[in-house]
């Protein structure tokens, strides 16, 4: 057993000296197109060396979406298992953005491939849907605390369309959302100073409506081109602020392939989340 930190602590830190930020590794055709690559494998791996390029000695967290590396069968995933590589190489977080739920005894098998450290695609996080019901996530946060590995549940997720789901009403009463914050928060309970299981909740939703102390990370997807920005952070997360995640993916990689333009905009948005975090006092 090596002694590795749990993920929680791993992101307190990164979060603290870094930043507050995680940038979407996502290489959309069009974004290939406009970085005068073809879509092609070649283009997948060139942009996607310039991002780790650029930003993995300085961004707290790096969030390949993996489903932009399937499209290209086994050569795409080689070329996602070599940027996870690098990038934390370089001293970054990488969360796999695969967003992975089904029976436990599957999702025993996506904890294997991306939350065991014999893996080729170990990650130091992992994006996760508890929608087949909290307790068949079990497997992944059982392999993830084996590991040191973190484990980000969808909450409220920043598309339009989440809210007929994630916004009905349980059983007992409680908005469905609610349910799955509340199982994360008896999951870290006890630790100090971050819980390594995250929540995922837009920066798009306005005011979240929903109690979001759930002593773990929160990533906050929906910056850029989905409308948000680091202003409306507090809005939507009030007092729970200083464990907020900001993500990004084309706000950030719209400005390459320039190594210096990726860094220019990276270094933006977290400026301008640190202003907003400064002006609400946390
Ligand atoms: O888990 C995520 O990262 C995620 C959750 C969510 O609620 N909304 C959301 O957009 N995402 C992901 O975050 C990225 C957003 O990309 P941009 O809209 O380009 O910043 C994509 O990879 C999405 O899959």
């Amino acid at each position: 057993m090596s002694a590795i930190e749990p993920f929680g602590t791993r992101l307190r830190a990164a979060m603290d000296t870094r930043g507050p930020l995680c940038v979407g590794i996502d290489p959309h055709a069009s974004l290939l197109t406009a970085w005068g690559l073809n879509d092609d494998v070649a283009g997948l791996e060139r942009f996607t060396h310039t991002v780790v390029e650029a930003l993995a000695d300085r961004t707290a967290v790096l969030k390949p979406q993996s489903a932009f590396f399937e499209r290209f069968g086994s050569r795409g995933i080689a070329v996602l298992e070599r940027a996870v590589a690098d990038a934390r190489a370089a001293g970054a977080l990488v969360l796999m953005d695969a967003k992975r739920g089904d029976i436990g005894s599957t999702m025993g098998a996506y904890a294997a491939a991306f939350l065991d450290k014999d893996s080729p695609l170990f990650s130091d996080a992992l994006t996760v849907s508890p929608y087949l019901g909290f307790g068949s996530l079990r497997p992944a946060l059982d392999a993830a605390h084996v590991s040191g590995a973190g484990v980000f549940v969808l909450g409220l997720t920043s598309n339009p369309e989440g809210a007929e789901v994630q916004r009905a009403t349980a059983a007992d009463g409680r908005v469905l959302a609610q349910v799955m914050l509340d199982h994360i928060a008896a999951e870290n309970r006890g630790a100090d100073p971050l819980g390594s299981v995250g929540a995922v909740v837009g920066a798009t939703l306005g005011d979240a409506g929903v109690d979001l102390a759930v002593n773990g990370p929160l990533l906050a997807p929906g910056i850029g081109a989905q409308g948000a920005t680091p202003a409306d952070l507090p809005g939507v997360f009030g007092a729970a602020l200083r464990n907020v995640l900001p993500s990004v993916s084309r706000g950030v990689l719209s400005h390459g392939p320039d190594v210096n333009g990726l860094r220019a905009a990276a270094a933006r948005l977290a400026d301008e989340v640190r202003d907003a975090y400064g002006q609400s006092g946390q």
